[in-house]
């Protein structure tokens, strides 16, 4: 498999807290990987710096041929909104707009006409269940819902990686496993990398891979057990 996303040797400081000393992994193209590991290990800062939203102090990170750390601010996010999807704990969506709002400005923001973008997100809403909630403000979808918008606004523009940090952390094991059943039933159909934060094993045994993160490093990532 060629490796799409890569980290190597990733050292990233807060303040006087080390989040991440050393950490390397390498991931191929349409891998469905869970980062796992204890509170404070690092798993997110790691998620943040292959996502391009954190920039290391030390370290590469390669998405394909291209050097994200050393990427400008605006090239980063040029090519974070082309080629990503981000899904958040708590769905990240806009709350003044509604579902159907929040997947078109997202595709509006890849370049698509705000016609072309309402009928997008749309259908998006749609392949996740959750049509009837388009004209709805987050404030009032369910965490379930919300989940799935926000699922819709990750996957609508079609990205090549998707990363999802506790992507079912804030819902009840039967929204959770739902939500993560239609995250990676769409990443399988159509060959999309998924790297995925979790502290939850039930959640980490849908993956094709665990990557263990303990005190800031990679400590383990046993070989694809599917
Ligand atoms: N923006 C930040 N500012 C200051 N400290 C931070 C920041 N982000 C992370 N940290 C610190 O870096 C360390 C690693 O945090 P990180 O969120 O990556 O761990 P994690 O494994 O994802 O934790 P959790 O499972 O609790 O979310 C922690 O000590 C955390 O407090």
């Amino acid at each position: 498999m060629s490796p799409l996303l890569e980290a190597r040797d990733v050292g990233k400081t807060f303040g006087r807290t080390v989040a991440l000393r050393g950490a390397s992994l390498t991931i191929g193209a349409g891998e469905i990987v869970a980062i796992s590991g204890p509170s404070g290990s690092g798993k997110s800062t790691l998620l943040h710096c292959l996502a391009g939203i954190v920039v290391p102090d030390q370290g590469e990170i390669r998405y394909g041929e291209t050097r994200l750390d050393e990427l400008d601010e605006d090239t980063r996010t040029r090519l974070r909104r082309a080629a990503f999807g981000i899904v958040f704990q708590f769905g990240g969506l806009v709350p003044e707009l509604t579902a159907a709002e929040n997947v078109a400005v997202a595709l509006m923001f890849g370049g698509l006409g705000r016609a072309e973008a309402s009928a997008t997100a749309l259908e998006w809403l749609g392949r996740l269940g959750v049509d009837d909630c388009a004209p709805v403000r987050p404030g009032d979808l369910s965490g379930g819902q919300a989940q799935r918008v926000a699922l819709a606004r990750a996957l609508a523009h079609g990205p090549k990686v998707v990363f999802a940090d506790e992507p079912t952390g804030a819902l009840d094991s039967v929204a959770g496993e739902e939500v993560l059943g239609l995250l990676l039933g769409a990443a399988r159909e159509r060959g999309t990398t998924v790297v995925m934060v979790t502290h939850d094993n039930r959640i980490a045994a849908f993956a094709d891979r665990e990557i263990v993160v303990r005190d800031g490093g990679v400590v383990e990532t046993p070989a694809v057990t599917r």
